[in-house]
């Protein structure tokens, strides 16, 4: 049995100060990014760079796309990215079609901020491509740096400018242009995620939801042809994180731009995106729509990544692996050692005298029931002829049967994996 949960990242264990972050994100929008430097031989390679970091593609969002720009707003080829003595991303490749968004998910420390990172030229590229609306951005050659490469940042932290009011502070990524574009494009942003009204407040004066707000009208208002996300509501309580994200999810989807966000929540994951990247120890584990990363997870960490399970072992024979709760089919070569694991809601549950349609029910005994809301956990020992297999049942609705009595017990094998014994989870 797995009960596994990631812990929030804390800001001691992060590599980079806040104050570093902030000046570094400032710079950025001001257009003096302090990239971090490239190993001397990457340096080198950049005296003969073909890429012209003049080169913008400022008026690269998706409002601006022609009939021939490609399907793919980002690339992301064959990442690698070293710190001292560790691979923080290690050959990762994807790509986010105009409009989609993706959501980069794995535990703490997995090079999820790395890759965003690199996306935005915040980190100097080590090995691989980075390409925005097909045009290269960042290679071995060289690269074009953030400001210039049309891309919109949202942080954890927000990092809005204090002394700025906020149509200011959504200004600011417009400047250049003139000043009643400016204001016109400013306010349109400010609507679009409802904080027209507080124009001329300072950011003190505005809640976490609001600052969050300002902070994506900020990086919309370029009509960038990607943004960036990292974190962008883990500062804010659980009440409020639900409701913003489901307002920046309209937001996001209303403006078309192509939104590579980070989070450690998979949760919040499968709630906002179209496709999932789930990585581990640098590597993309699996990429896909939340269905398949739920229904169809590549190995055991995916499978328990986005909610418990149940894990029981076994050996399969005869093209199945045998559970005190039924047979489970798979398709690993017979005789080999197999772990099964089955999500809580694959196991049904029903009192004892209404299960007359199974012939010889599997029974199990209640040891608690404890209401989750909308669900109740059911907490089951199952005779297996050893000292008993525990397994999690969650029910629909309030389903709380009394410690100590025994309930019939069937599994839906759609929601039960069969993976190697030796995977690494
Ligand atoms: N500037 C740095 N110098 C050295 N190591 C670093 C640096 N930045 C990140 N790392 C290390 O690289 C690995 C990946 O870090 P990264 O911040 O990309 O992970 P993450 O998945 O975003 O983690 P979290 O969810 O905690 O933010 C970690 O082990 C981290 O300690």
């Amino acid at each position: 049995m797995d009960h596994s949960y990631f812990d929030e990242p804390s800001l001691a264990q992060r590599p980079w100060s806040l104050r570093t972050a902030l000046r570094e994100r400032a710079a950025a929008l001001l257009g003096r990014a302090p990239v971090r430097s490239a190993p001397s031989t990457q340096r080198s390679a950049r005296r003969q760079a073909h890429i012209d970091p003049k080169a913008s593609l400022d008026a690269a969002g998706p409002g601006h796309r022609s009939a021939s720009a490609p399907s793919e707003a980002l690339t992301l080829d064959h990442i690698r990215h070293r710190y001292a003595g560790m691979t923080a991303v290690d050959d990762v490749s994807l790509n986010i079609a105009h409009g989609e968004i993706l959501c980069l998910v794995g535990p703490s420390g997995c090079g999820k901020s790395t890759l965003l990172r690199i996306a935005a030229g915040l980190e100097a590229l080590q090995r691989g491509t980075v390409r925005i609306n097909g045009q290269v951005v960042a290679d071995d050659s060289g690269c074009i740096p953030p400001e210039r490469r049309g891309v919109g940042l949202v942080f954890q932290d927000y990092a809005l400018f204090p002394h700025l009011s906020v149509i200011d502070n959504v200004r600011f990524g417009l400047s250049g242009r003139p000043a009643a574009h400016q204001r016109r494009r400013a306010m349109e942003t400010l609507e679009q995620v409802g904080m027209g009204g507080y124009a001329d407040h300072f950011p003190h004066a505005l809640s976490g939801g609001q600052q969050q707000r300002v902070a994506l009208a900020r990086a919309l208002a370029p009509d960038p042809a990607v943004l960036l996300l990292d974190e962008p509501f883990s500062g804010l309580d659980a009440r409020l994180r639900e409701q913003v994200r489901d307002e920046t999810l309209h937001v996001l989807k209303r403006t078309g731009a192509a939104t590579m966000l980070v989070t450690h929540d998979p949760e919040e994951a499968m709630f906002l995106a179209d496709r999932i990247a789930l990585m581990r120890n640098g590597k993309l584990v699996q990429l896909g729509s939340p269905v398949d990363l739920y229904n169809r997870p590549a190995d055991g960490f995916a499978a328990s990544f986005f909610g418990e399970v149940n894990r029981i072992d076994g050996t399969v024979r005869g093209g199945a692996v045998d559970t005190p709760v039924g047979r489970v089919a798979t398709d690993l070569p017979e005789g080999s050692a197999a772990q099964v694991m089955i999500r809580p809601e694959a196991l049904s549950l029903a009192p004892l005298d209404s299960a007359g349609g199974a012939a010889v029910p599997n029974i199990a005994r209640v040891m608690a029931s404890r209401l989750l809301g909308r669900t109740s956990l059911v907490h089951l020992s199952i005779p297996d002829g050893r000292s008993g297999c525990h397994l999690h049942s969650r029910m629909p609705g309030q389903f709380l049967p009394q410690e100590e009595t025994h309930v019939a017990i069937t599994l839906d094998a759609r929601q039960a994996f069969v993976f190697p014994a030796k995977d690494p989870t």
